[in-house]
């Protein structure tokens, strides 16, 4: 049997609480001169800044194809939820892609997999895509194959929830994001990161709607290439706050 094709390669980055509102901005408009590479490269591209800058990234990205994305969404879309963000107001904002579950919010600020599947479905449900991270806390060094049986282990039910959460003709992003490879020097081992990704696009195979795989945690220049079997494309943190990286990241990502 043929293999299945692969959907459109996407690369995206999170400026997660880096940067002031100021270097924000100009971060997102240094990113529109990358916008006609990453259109030639056949490859989607996003951007995750904080909430306060959304609106204006979106007027900074309206003449490109870059896509908005939100770093968290509430599960409601209106009501007594002082201080949350709702996703019809996101969607309205020119949000296109709302991150879910990534893994500091999971450990700092309590989400479950019960929250998260719950706000994937309100995301699907104002037309926002969920990007949903998901990964597991510790690295198991008994041995490799040890690691990746214990990765499946803990990521299954992350994934599993939120499948069962989201209309199965829904477009869905599954970042797998190692927690231990997040903010580390170097990202996790490409073996690893293959085999972990090959079943979580085993878990996902019966979905309809397109469900994109991404790696994220100290990816960069370098990274895609060794991990292209298992993936569609790259979730970056700090390593493309230097737009050259991001740069390269794109060359590499449309070209291999
Ligand atoms: O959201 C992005 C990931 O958490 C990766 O961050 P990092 O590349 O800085 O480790």
């Amino acid at each position: 049997m043929p293999p299945l094709a692969r959907p459109r390669r996407i690369v995206g980055v999170s400026l997660k609480m880096y940067f002031d509102l100021p270097s924000t901005l100009s971060y997102v408009r240094g990113m529109l001169q990358l916008d006609g590479l990453a259109w030639n490269a056949r490859l989607d591209l996003f951007v995750v800044p904080d909430f306060v800058a959304l609106v204006s990234a979106a007027e900074i990205l309206q003449p490109s194809s870059i896509l908005l994305g939100a770093q968290d969404t509430h599960w409601e879309d209106k009501g007594a939820y002082t201080g949350q963000v709702s996703p019809l107001v996101l969607q309205q904002a020119g949000a296109r892609i709302v991150e879910i579950g990534h893994a500091e919010r999971r450990a700092l600020f309590g989400e479950t997999d019960e929250s998260v599947a719950n706000k994937a479905a309100a995301a699907a449900r104002n037309r926002l895509i969920p990007l949903v991270c998901i990964g597991e806390r510790t690295h198991n060094t008994t041995s490799p194959s040890a690691a990746v049986g214990a990765a499946i282990s803990e990521c299954t039910p992350q994934v599993t929830s939120v499948l069962a959460a989201v209309p199965d003709d829904s477009e869905l992003i599954l970042a797998y994001e190692p927690v231990w490879a997040i903010g580390a020097k170097e990202p996790a081992d490409p073996d690893h990161v293959v085999n972990v990704t090959k079943e979580l696009r085993r878990l996902a195979g019966g979905r309809r709607g397109v469900t994109r795989i991404l790696y994220g945690g100290s990816a960069g220049p370098g990274t895609f290439a060794k991990i292209a079997e298992g993936v569609d494309g790259l979730f970056l943190g700090r390593f493309a706050h230097d737009m050259q990286n991001l740069k390269k990241v794109i060359e590499e990502v449309g070209g291999a």
